[in-house]
């Protein structure tokens, strides 16, 4: 039996859908983050799950037990809010305690549940101090913590690091997996940001418009998307129109390459930077129209014909200038995405 189990969960306001019936399952110990741009009705699941929005239609079970009837304190859910929200008044230890004491929980308990959280948290040097003598991410922390000792059902995450410079933000990413998994929960996180999905997540569902698109791991979903609309937010690439004969794609810029899967007529492709290669060539069928020196990597604009293209190059060579004639390779097979109605061309 998955942990959480999300079936036809609704919310409507008014004329406006937030949410269509949407399904989720999420398996014991599982990071799931949901993803998608601003409006797409993140916010208003997660809020649902807490108990602060009340659903239109469907269920919500945790470990089996409906729960979408019951208050928010009756749930066992914990929030990490991207405001921190940390009471100002009250030191780190307040703040910790807080909770707890609401739940009445026995005093020998609270000291062990706080000391625990404090250690895995990294708060051991603050405990004493109030928010205000705290830098974002060690107050980002403190909210983490406060969230654990309530030893939640479900930990839910509402873009906790977007308040926070990108270098922190890279590095509390890795401190907040790390707790995820020595914690052993079950985490829900909420981002608009790709980048942070990718590098944390065991699977991604991707939303738009108050409906999933698709969800996968950020592997697959990045290798092998479905939709357009998934190739397109997670991470960069080129959606081009070819024409499918067996393993092979006719480019509409002249030349085959390989596709991965068998097809035959029109397909859409979906060709991320890395899959293809430039090679600086006086006949070539492209130019470069931009690039960008991004360190590891080159990123360039490429025009073939009518199409613009992106590809990146890594290695030592400097970047191939503006106006240069280049042609291209496919690096590896070209991703064939499935034709989805309604999904513009
Ligand atoms: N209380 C409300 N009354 C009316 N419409 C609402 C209300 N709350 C949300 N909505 C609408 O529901 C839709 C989904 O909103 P939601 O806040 O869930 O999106 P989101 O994906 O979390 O966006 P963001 O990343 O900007 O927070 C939006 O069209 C929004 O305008």
């Amino acid at each position: 039996m998955p942990h959480l189990q999300v079936t036809g969960l609704t919310k409507r306001f008014a004329d406006t859908v937030a949410l269509h019936p949407t399904d989720l399952d999420v398996e014991q110990g599982e990071f799931i983050t949901l993803l998608g741009p601003s409006g797409c009705g993140k916010s208003t699941f997660l809020r649902m799950l807490m108990g602060i929005t009340t659903p239109s239609g469907g269920e919500i079970r945790i470990a089996g037990t409906r729960i979408d009837r019951l208050p928010p304190e009756k749930r066992n859910i914990a929030m990490v809010f991207q405001s921190y929200a940390l009471f100002p008044h009250m030191s780190v230890l307040g703040n910790l305690a807080f909770g707890l004491k609401m739940k009445k929980v026995p005093k020998a308990e609270q000291t062990r549940r706080i000391a625990h959280a404090v250690r895995i948290c990294n708060l051991d040097a603050y405990v004493d101090r109030m928010p205000r003598q705290l830098s974002g991410g060690q107050q980002q922390r403190v909210a983490l913590a406060r969230a654990i000792v309530m030893e939640p059902d479900l930990l839910l995450f509402d873009e906790p690091l977007s308040n926070l410079d990108a270098k922190l933000r890279e590095s509390l990413r890795e401190d907040l997996l790390g707790l995820h998994r020595r914690v052993g929960g079950t985490s829900l996180y909420v981002t608009h940001d790709q980048d942070e999905a990718m590098a944390m997540s065991d699977r991604i569902v991707v939303m738009n418009e108050g409906r999933v698109v698709e969800s996968g791991t950020p592997f697959e979903l990045y290798r092998a998307p479905r939709s357009r609309f998934t190739a397109r937010f997670l991470g960069r690439t080129s959606l081009i129109e070819a024409i499918a004969s067996g393993n092979e794609a006719r480019l509409p810029w002249g030349g085959t390459a390989p596709i991965d899967r068998s097809a035959s007529g029109p397909v859409s492709l979906s060709i991320r930077p890395e899959d293809l290669r430039i090679e600086a060539d006086t006949q070539g069928a492209a130019a470069i129209s931009g690039h960008q020196f991004l360190g590891a990597a080159i990123l360039y604009s490429v025009k073939a014909g009518e199409h613009q293209l992106i590809a990146s190059a890594t290695g030592h060579a400097s970047p191939l200038p503006v106006g240069s004639r280049v042609s291209l390779h496919a690096a590896a097979p070209l991703h064939v995405l499935d034709a989805i109605e309604g999904e513009a061309a």
